[in-house]
């Protein structure tokens, strides 16, 4: 007998499902199915596709045996089962990378936390919940050695050979004193029925069964008395739901299903169920969850779609299924029409799932679209919690583009509530076809009292106002809206006639001499500053020169990811001459005071750019001056 260590990983998830997370107990019993179902599912595969498995004898269940006098709950399931190698890389190490995640995502609510259990994959360890010693005893298909994995969910475990009749595994639970319940047999079927009434694999249980009395012809005499018997049943239904008709599925047994293949206690928002008829065929169940999966923006994020085909379970680790942008979707798809041994290499240019994918994506986005026309509260649920998932979309999947950016909800100028697209262009000008937009990384408030929006303002002309991280790096990229143009503020141009521009050329020659006082001022701090009538309420305001190679090379390393750190190419500073301000600067002598104002004004609009200051210091030093004159 050889003792081991946990890992430490293992050892500290351990240790939390013992104390922190029994609020959900029951959990143990779907994860514990669950494995069951999937060591099922893996056979069965092998069976059909690998000759070395030929010979073995896939009779799939799974048998849970509560015994009261021994205090022991067993689940036993006839699949891959699992040798020494498998034992030590699954049960006391932990393998996946998102497990460090799971551990600092804790929230320390009980319920929540007991969710995030089966997301991370760690749902082994739940049986250390409920009992104080687990035995596992397994044996691999097509394989001669049987094992014994013992552990008291102590920091270690034992491992030892031993014999076994076939294969599969068995893991007997002794249960904690005050865990009696998950002995009574209605118990353990309530709760079966709950998370795994729809695995595809029967589960059995022994089941009292009350035979009554058998009675004389005319109903008298007694002649056997009335007893009760032990009787072997199937508890769960084991239809894969997915191949059962819509019209026969309640919402309860949808939600059940959910629970089990999304490992989550919580209600799903909402789901499709699709069947496809004709060159492919295929069905697919997808659900929405209604919270966002903790590891969601995570390179290794764990997806939530199964591949079956006929019903034999392929993958569920395969992230080419369905786009990233829909990472979300928790589900299934199973399709007759695709090889079962088909490979990962196969599978991403296979013409089949290729098929299948396309028109799912396609259905998703429409049954997307009729939630946010006929279900407006819903839809702003799931918008909240994948929006910005969904906007990816916007640049990885170009065929769907117009579809994506008619899912988006907008902040604008004019509208205290979000917008959609479709409504917005009703709006604007019908000649010019233009939506403008205006991307930054600052609040919303701040954003919509940017300088660079005055002029719409003062046009009464609508904009769009982009303000999470993700829309200055996605927008750039949207250039288009059916027959509209998407073109960000400062690219807009307004039509000026030959007065207002005669206008302008004179009074930027009477504000030449402070523009030029400005620059010196400023130094490389500005590419140049210009007089300008975009402004109406502020007295200066920068922009970037789109033809600026820096500006180009900055946007490019900045989709690239990098570059994060690098200072935004020097802007072109605008000054409003109709401001009093900077009316009153024009008019002053002291070039102190012009000097002071000049790098105050600067930091003033790099604020309203959402920028930092690089010398907060030198920016209150020279305000205090600023003010001191004033006084
Ligand atoms: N009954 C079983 N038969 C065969 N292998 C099993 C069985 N139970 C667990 N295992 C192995 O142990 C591993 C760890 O199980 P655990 O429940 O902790 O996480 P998981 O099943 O990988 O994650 P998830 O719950 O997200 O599917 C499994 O991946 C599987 O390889």
């Amino acid at each position: 007998m050889a003792k081991h260590q946990f890992q430490t990983e293992a050892n500290q998830i351990l240790n939390l499902m013992i104390h922190s997370l029994y609020s959900n107990k029951e959990i143990f019993i779907r994860e514990l199915v669950s494995n069951a179902s999937d060591a099922l599912d893996k056979l069965n595969m092998l069976v059909l596709t690998d000759d070395k498995y030929k010979d073995v004898a896939f009779n799939p269940r799974i048998d849970i045996v509560a015994n009261k006098e021994a205090k022991t709950l067993t689940i036993k399931d006839s699949g891959i089962g699992m040798n020494e190698e498998d034992l030590m890389n699954n049960l006391g190490t932990i393998a996946k990378s998102g497990t460090k995640a799971f551990l600092e995502n804790l929230s320390g609510d009980q319920k929540e936390d007991s969710n995030l259990i089966g997301q991370f994959g760690v749902g082994f360890y739940a049986c250390f919940m409920v009992a104080h010693k687990v035995e596992v005893t397994t044996k691999k298909a097509g394989e001669d050695q049987a094992f014994l994995w013992t552990s008291e969910g102590t920091g270690e475990f034992e491992l030892e050979n031993t014999t076994q009749d076939g294969h599969g595994t068995t893991i007997v639970m002794h249960l904690n004193d005050d865990e009696d319940e998950f002995l009574e047999t209605y118990r353990v079927e309530s709760i079966i029925k709950k998370y795994s009434n729809h695995i595809p694999f029967p589960i059995f249980m022994d089941k009292e069964k009350h035979i009554p009395a058998v009675m004389d012809d005319e109903g008298k005499e007694e002649l056997e008395p009335s007893r009760t018997e032990m009787e072997n049943e199937q508890i769960n239904r084991a239809n894969a739901l997915w191949t059962i008709a819509k019209k026969d599925v309640t919402d309860d047994e949808y939600k059940d299903f959910y629970s089990s293949i999304a490992h989550s206690s919580e209600e799903p928002l909402t789901w499709m169920h699709n069947k496809a008829e004709g060159a492919v065929e295929y069905t697919t169940l997808f659900y929405i969850p209604s919270k966002a999966p903790m590891d969601m923006y995570r390179v290794d994020y764990q997806t939530g779609i199964k591949l079956y085909i006929n019903r034999v379970f392929i993958t569920d680790d395969e992230k080419e299924l369905m786009p990233t942008y829909l990472r979300f979707l928790r589900g299934v798809i199973d399709s007759k029409d695709l090889p079962l041994n088909v490979s990962r290499e196969i599978l991403q240019s296979n013409a089949v799932m290729n098929k299948i994918q396309k028109s799912s994506v396609k259905k998703v986005l429409s049954e997307l679209a009729k939630m946010s026309k006929k279900d407006s509260a819903k839809y702003d649920e799931f918008y909240k919690e994948f929006g910005n998932v969904l906007k990816e979309g916007l640049y990885s999947d170009f065929e769907n583009r117009e579809k994506i950016l008619e899912l988006m909800k907008f902040n604008t100028i004019n509208s205290d509530e979000t917008v959609m697209i479709e409504d917005f262009v009703k709006n604007i000008d019908e000649e010019k076809k233009e939506i403008y937009y205006i991307t930054g990384k600052t609040s919303l408030a701040m954003l919509k009292n940017s300088p660079a929006l005055e002029r719409f303002k003062a046009r009464n002309i609508d904009v769009l106002v982009l303000n999470e991280e993700v829309d200055t790096i996605i927008f750039p990229m949207v250039t288009d809206y059916k027959e509209y143009k998407l073109v960000p503020v400062a690219d807009a141009k307004f039509e000026e006639s030959e007065e207002e521009k005669k206008a302008e050329e004179e009074v930027a020659k009477t504000y030449e001499g402070l523009a030029k006082e400005f620059k010196e001022a400023l130094g490389d701090a500005v590419k140049s500053v210009e007089t300008t009538s975009e402004l109406t309420d502020s007295p200066v305001a920068i922009k970037i020169d789109k033809e600026d190679p820096t500006y180009m090379m900055a946007q490019m390393m900045k989709q690239m990811g990098q570059g994060g750190d690098t200072p935004p190419p020097a802007p072109i500073f605008m000054i409003n001459p109709n401001h009093e301000l900077i009316k009153k600067l024009n008019d002053s002598s002291d070039t102190n005071l012009v000097n002071d104002a000049a790098h105050v004004l600067l930091d003033q609009a790099k604020l309203f750019d959402g920028q930092e200051l690089s010398d907060t210091a030198d920016f209150i030093s020279r305000l205090n001056r600023i003010i001191t004159k004033a006084i």
